[in-house]
Formats: C-alpha cells, structure tokens, sequence
C-alpha cells in the first residue's frame, strides 16, 4: 500500500490550471516557491503557449468561455489572474490552521473531487491521491469498472475502506474519494482524521458532465438505459435517495449553486474549478478557525457516537 501510495502520489508542484474542464486548454499560473507578498505577485509576467516550460511565468495558452464572453481577451486573462491570486492567498490564509491535516473531498461522482482536488493540492503543497486509484492499485486491476465486474461491488467497497484507513495515518494529503465512500460509517470514522469537504452540485449538471465523457468507467452507471445523459441522471437520481443526508456529514460544504449566486447569475456550469477551488478554501477556513470549529463540533457529535 505504502509503495502504492509513492508511486500514485503527485508531488506538490506550483502549476494552477485556470482552465475549464473538456474545453480547449486554458492558462496556467506558475507560482515560485518563495512568492508570497504583492510585490513578487507583480513579478508574474504574461507569456504564450509556447513558453510552457519557463519557470516563474504565468502562462495563458487559450482562452475560455466564461458567462457567454467568448474569445482571448483582456477580461479573460483578467480572471485568470485574479483567481490564481485570491486561491494564493487564501491557501495562505488556511495553510497555518490546517497543521498538516489531509483534506478528503467527497460528493457524488462527477462532482470534481478530482478536478479540484488537484487545485486544492497545488496551492496547499499537499499531495494528492485518487482513492479509487489507490483501490485499482492494490487489487492489481486496471479500472473500478473491472474490479465491480471481476470481483463485486462488496469487494470493491471493502478496498476502498482499507485504502481510506492506510491514507488516515498519513499527513499533507488532498484525497478525492469514491462518490459511494460516505455510505459506510467506518469510512467517516477514517476520514475525520483530516478535513472533510462535500462538493455538492446540482444532479443536472453531474450528469451532463459525465454524459459528456461517457459512462464506460462508471459501473454503477452500466445498468441504466437510454443516452448516457438519461441514464446518469436516472441513477444519480436514485443514489442520490439512497445516500440522503450522507455527503451532508463532512465538514465543509461547496454548493455551487451557492457559488453561482454569490457570482450574481445560477449557471453552475460556468463556474471554473479555480473558482470552486477557493470556496472550498473559504469553507475549509470557516471550519478550522475557532468560530467555525465551535460550530462545526455541535453539526457532526453524532458521527462520534
Ligand atoms: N467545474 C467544472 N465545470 C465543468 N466540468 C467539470 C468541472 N469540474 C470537473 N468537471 C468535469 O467533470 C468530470 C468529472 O470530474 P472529476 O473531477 O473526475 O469528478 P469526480 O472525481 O468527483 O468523479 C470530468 O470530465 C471533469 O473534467
Ligand atoms: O458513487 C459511487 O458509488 C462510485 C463512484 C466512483 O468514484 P467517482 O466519484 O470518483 O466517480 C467509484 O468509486 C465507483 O464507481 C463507485
């Protein structure tokens, strides 16, 4: 599990990707090591694609659509660049309180966990991991899909518990688990060894996310029928009755929804990881300062029971 652990860490590295996911690649901020005040910040020079591997230099490869603007433009550098340095700071801000505690993003699948998981580890200087992958890893197989075909989703399950157990002994790690990992109460038991996140986002847009890139490595999508939008939705729907309140355990709470209102407008889908990113921060901070810890002690005493 261990040599597991080395060989699927990503190591902390400073690129943010300020791109948004399926589309055209975006921009990358490549922070030094040593930047942490607003002089250096003002440092960062804008370079083009092709200059990818100069170190130090913000990067802008492409553009992307936000909120209907589309083209490179000034605007879209402009939030670029204020993303990458509200992220900055905040993980500056949060980095003192968290004392090494890893972050676990749960939500149901299709919500991110990955994507901004990977975010989350860069601008903290954590390593990140993919607890499904750790779970492929060490059952030797090369996808959940032929782990749930193979063996059983049972099998599957309790792997995925062991690998949440081995991951609550270590420290400075961001772990995007299983959507289906709340379900089990030894799996909180685990994961409350560090901070625990829901990425909470409206069924719709889940499934238009993995209609979008197919449903193959989803097992518990396989069943369904129709196009792949429908059968994820269907079965989102379903899981997402049987799960109740489940995801409504971690720590901190994203909703996007709330995100995109804060942002003035409801379209969730326009919203960037970077953006989801540093809410998750916002809530992240909330929880460990002491205001927040007080509250957030009386919301989860039953899961210490
Ligand atoms: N904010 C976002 N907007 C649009 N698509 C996204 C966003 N975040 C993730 N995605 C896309 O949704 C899919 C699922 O994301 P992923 O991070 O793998 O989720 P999870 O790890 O929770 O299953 C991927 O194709 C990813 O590129
Ligand atoms: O919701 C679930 O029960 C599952 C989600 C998947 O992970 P992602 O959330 O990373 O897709 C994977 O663990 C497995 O297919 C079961």
């Amino acid at each position: 599990m261990m040599e597991a652990l080395a060989a699927l860490s990503l190591q902390p590295c400073s690129w943010i990707a300020c791109e948004r996911p399926g589309k055209a690649p975006g921009g990358f901020l490549k922070f030094s090591k040593h930047i942490g005040d607003e002089r250096k910040f003002q440092k960062l020079s804008l370079r083009g694609a092709s200059e990818l591997n100069n170190k130090g230099v913000l990067k802008i490869s492409s553009c992307y659509r936000k909120r209907g603007v589309s083209a490179v433009g000034s605007e879209n550098v402009h939030a670029f660049v204020d993303e990458a340095l509200v992220i900055k700071r905040k993980s500056e801000d949060v980095a003192p309180y968290l004392n090494g505690r890893c972050i676990y993003l749960v939500g149901m699948m299709g919500s991110g966990k990955t994507t901004v998981g990977k975010i989350l580890s860069e601008v903290l200087g954590y390593s990140f991991f993919d607890s499904d992958k750790l779970v492929e890893q060490s059952v030797g197989m090369s996808s959940v899909a032929q782990i749930f075909q193979e063996r059983s989703e049972a099998f599957f399950r309790d792997s995925e518990s062991e690998v949440l157990r081995d991951l609550s002994t270590m420290h400075r790690l961001v772990v995007a688990t299983g959507g289906g990992a709340v379900i089990r109460p030894i799996n909180w038991k685990y994961m409350k060894h560090g901070i625990t996140v829901w990425l909470d986002v409206p069924l719709e847009a889940l499934a238009r996310r993995i209609a979008a890139v197919g449903t193959a490595s989803r097992p518990l999508l396989h069943q369904e029928l129709g196009d792949p939008f429908t059968k994820a939705f269907t079965r989102l729907t379903t899981l997402a009755e049987q799960r109740g309140d489940a995801y409504a355990n971690a720590d901190a709470r994203v909703c996007l929804q709330h995100i995109a209102s804060k942002q003035g407008h409801n379209d969730v889908g326009s919203l960037t990881p970077t953006a989801i990113a540093i809410e998750a921060l916002l809530q992240v901070e909330n929880f460990v300062t002491p205001k927040g810890a007080r509250a957030s002690g009386r919301r989860n005493s039953f899961l210490q029971a």
